[in-house]
């Protein structure tokens, strides 16, 4: 069977993506590899609100979204965000079709159990994968935007490394890339930060525990932790300016630290 990935690209590091980075996507699109993007934009979208006097609060790592941020979220992520990545994919000569989990119904969604207190977050409850499959039998790799929809047509802003995880796990790919903006999961040994090659969900509940892993990594470990307990095998977090960092993840490994069922 081909191989397919789920890329998430996180807002912390979109902007520093060298040249090389989808040059080295492309290679591994006409190897016959299959990518899939999921993209976040958190500080592009802190930044428009600022700019526009919205005020902005994260509770748990989620953003508190009224309607009016919500606007700004699918304004900067849907449209900003995601038509920059598809028009630097296009110019490193691949195939690229971006849209937002509203498209087509793509990324289906409910209110999270605290929506009274951060309004219209979502949890993903459906993920399309007719959709994502056919855009990668076309040759273009999908670009999709994390906004979630349901049944009365609701908008929903889902955290980026969430859907990423739900795209991964609907879809079956093998492996889940996490890109962000530190080479892995850090921990300090002997007074020395180190980037850990591989960690164990018993593992990650323990960091989490103890306050070691905490903040923005929070979601992509909890998303990591959902998308092994499925048929993904590997989620692997690295760092996207590092070359040849993507090639490595999807071909060869040793980079970055993989998330895995248990210890191998
Ligand atoms: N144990 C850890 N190892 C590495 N980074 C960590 C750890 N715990 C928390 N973090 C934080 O997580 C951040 C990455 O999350 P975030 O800023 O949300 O990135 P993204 O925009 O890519 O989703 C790192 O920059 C770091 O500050
Ligand atoms: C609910 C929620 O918090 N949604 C995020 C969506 C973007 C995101 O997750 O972007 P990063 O991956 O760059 O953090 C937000 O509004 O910032």
């Amino acid at each position: 069977m081909e191989q397919r990935f789920v890329m998430k690209c996180g807002g912390s590091t979109l902007a520093a993506l060298p040249d090389s980075f989808f040059a080295e996507l492309r290679d591994l699109q006409q190897s016959g590899v299959r990518p899939v993007i999921v993209h976040g934009g958190g500080p592009a979208i802190s930044e428009t609100l600022a700019k526009l006097g919205i005020e902005t609060e994260f509770v748990n790592g989620l953003r508190k979204t009224s309607d009016a941020v919500l606007d700004v979220v699918e304004m900067v992520l849907a449209g900003r965000i995601n038509k920059e990545i598809v028009r630097r994919i296009q110019q490193s000569g691949a195939r690229a079709l971006g849209l937002s989990g509203v498209d087509g119904k793509l990324i289906g969604a409910r209110p999270v159990a605290n929506s009274a207190e951060i309004g219209f977050v979502g949890d993903v409850t459906d993920v399309n994968a007719a959709i994502v499959e056919g855009i990668m039998a076309m040759g273009y790799i999908p670009v999709i935007a994390p906004i979630g929809i349901d049944d009365t047509g609701q908008r929903y802003n889902i955290n980026a490394d969430t859907a990423a995880g739900a795209v991964a796990s609907h879809l079956g790919v093998e492996r889940m890339i996490v890109v962000t903006d530190v080479p892995g999961i850090l921990k300090t040994v002997d007074g020395e930060q180190r980037v850990l090659p591989s960690v164990t969900v018993a593992d990650i509940e323990a960091m989490i525990e103890n306050g070691e892993i905490y903040g923005g990594m929070i979601p992509k470990v909890r998303a990591a932790i959902q998308c092994i307990q499925g048929r993904v095998r590997e989620v692997v977090i690295v760092k996207g300016g590092d070359p040849g960092v993507l090639r490595r993840a999807v071909l060869e490994g040793g980079v970055g630290t993989r998330i895995v069922q248990t210890e191998v």
